[in-house]
């Protein structure tokens, strides 16, 4: 069967060609693709990006075997309100642009560039819509199979890599041993990365890599080891995933909407089980605005700040919407507007 030319099948092809065009630009509507492009967003975006940093000539890549990969890769994302298949486009989209930084030119390898794409489009993969605590003290399978430690990412990890496993969606078939070998380890870094958990140490080292940074002559990022360029490839990672409050506001907006629509249910099955409600995820205690507001505080402004840093000035208008976004959600909890009943 012939390959559509974007990869899925829709009616909406010319729109969503011209949007796709975008792909490059940081607050793309990922929601907007996902209607589009007939609810495909990962597919879709992923071709696109893939096309675009032509990965299927340099590894010899076939469409088909590609559109495969990536329409099971998206039916193994669950129907849950915020870690769904949107997310998992939204994620890989930004790395996409983070990666066109100037202050990273010529930095990284085409292995490295498609390991750090593979990686954000699968990050989240069969995610069930509760945190690693609840599986833990829910004693669930994952919990028990993966030992309390990651639990999420290592499954992310595995459904992801099985998914290879069947010829007509091996799109690595045609690497060498030795490439598969890194791609696997680079991978397997970067989404364990993105679990909250090494969000400090994570941190750390990025503002010991700003403090000590090396630039070339025209202020390109210079890494020497496997260990500076994989905790760059973390952070960037970890940045997309937490990059939601640095989007356009009526996109963060809804990213805020589905996430604690997220944690909300989670709350209940917590009530329901008698268990002990975790923190924001009481529907009844709703304080969305406070808690969007100690996100950007305490987590994302001092990561996007670091990260703003390292690739000066590359991501200073980021940083400025992030923090239009952050006064815009401050400013709602001071006015009387945001009381209930008035
Ligand atoms: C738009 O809002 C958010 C968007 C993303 C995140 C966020 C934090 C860490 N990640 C990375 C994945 C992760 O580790 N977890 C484990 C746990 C923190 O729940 C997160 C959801 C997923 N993602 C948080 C967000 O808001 C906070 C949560 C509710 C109010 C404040
Ligand atoms: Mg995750
Ligand atoms: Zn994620």
């Amino acid at each position: 069967t012939p390959i559509p030319e974007l990869g899925v099948d829709t009616p909406h092809t010319e729109e969503l060609r011209s949007l796709l065009e975008r792909v490059n630009d940081w607050g793309l509507d990922t929601f907007r693709i996902e209607d589009l492009s007939g609810q495909r967003p990962l597919t879709a975006i992923t071709y696109k990006i893939f096309q675009e940093r032509q990965l299927l000539n340099t590894y010899a890549i076939e469409p088909h075997t590609l559109i495969s990969y990536l329409l099971t890769l998206e039916d193994h994302y669950q129907q849950v309100p915020y870690h769904n298949k949107a997310h998992g486009a939204d994620v890989c989209q930004s790395m996409h642009v983070l990666l066109n930084a100037s202050a990273l030119d010529g930095v990284f390898t085409e292995l490295e560039v498609m390991s750090a794409i593979f990686a954000s489009a699968v990050h989240d993969v069969d995610h069930p819509g509760v945190t690693n605590q609840f599986l833990i003290n829910t004693k669930s399978d994952l919990a028990i199979m993966y030992n309390d430690e990651s639990v999420l990412e290592n499954h992310h990890l595995a459904v992801a890599f099985k998914l290879l496993q069947a010829n007509e969606r091996n799109i690595f078939a045609h690497l060498t041993a030795k490439q598969i070998k890194t791609l696997r380890k680079m991978v397997i870094d970067m989404v364990l990365a993105t679990d909250m958990s090494k969000h400090m140490q994570l941190l750390a080292d990025l503002k010991t890599m700003v403090e000590s940074k090396k630039v070339t002559g025209n202020n390109i990022i210079m890494l020497e080891s496997y260990d500076d360029r994989i905790q760059v490839l973390q952070n960037m990672i970890h940045c997309a995933d937490l990059s939601n409050p640095t989007k356009p506001l009526d996109i963060y907006i809804k990213w805020t909407d589905r996430i604690m629509e997220e944690f909300w249910r989670q709350g209940d099955k917590e009530r329901d089980l008698g268990l002990e409600v975790s923190p924001m995820c009481d529907r009844r205690v709703a304080s969305v605005e406070k808690h969007q507001v100690g996100f950007i505080e305490f987590i994302v402004h001092p990561l996007w700040e670091t990260w703003a840093d390292l690739v000066y000035p590359d991501a200073s208008a980021i940083l400025e919407t992030l923090e239009q976004n952050r006064d815009w959600y401050q400013a709602r909890l001071s006015s009387p507007s945001s009381t209930p009943g008035t």
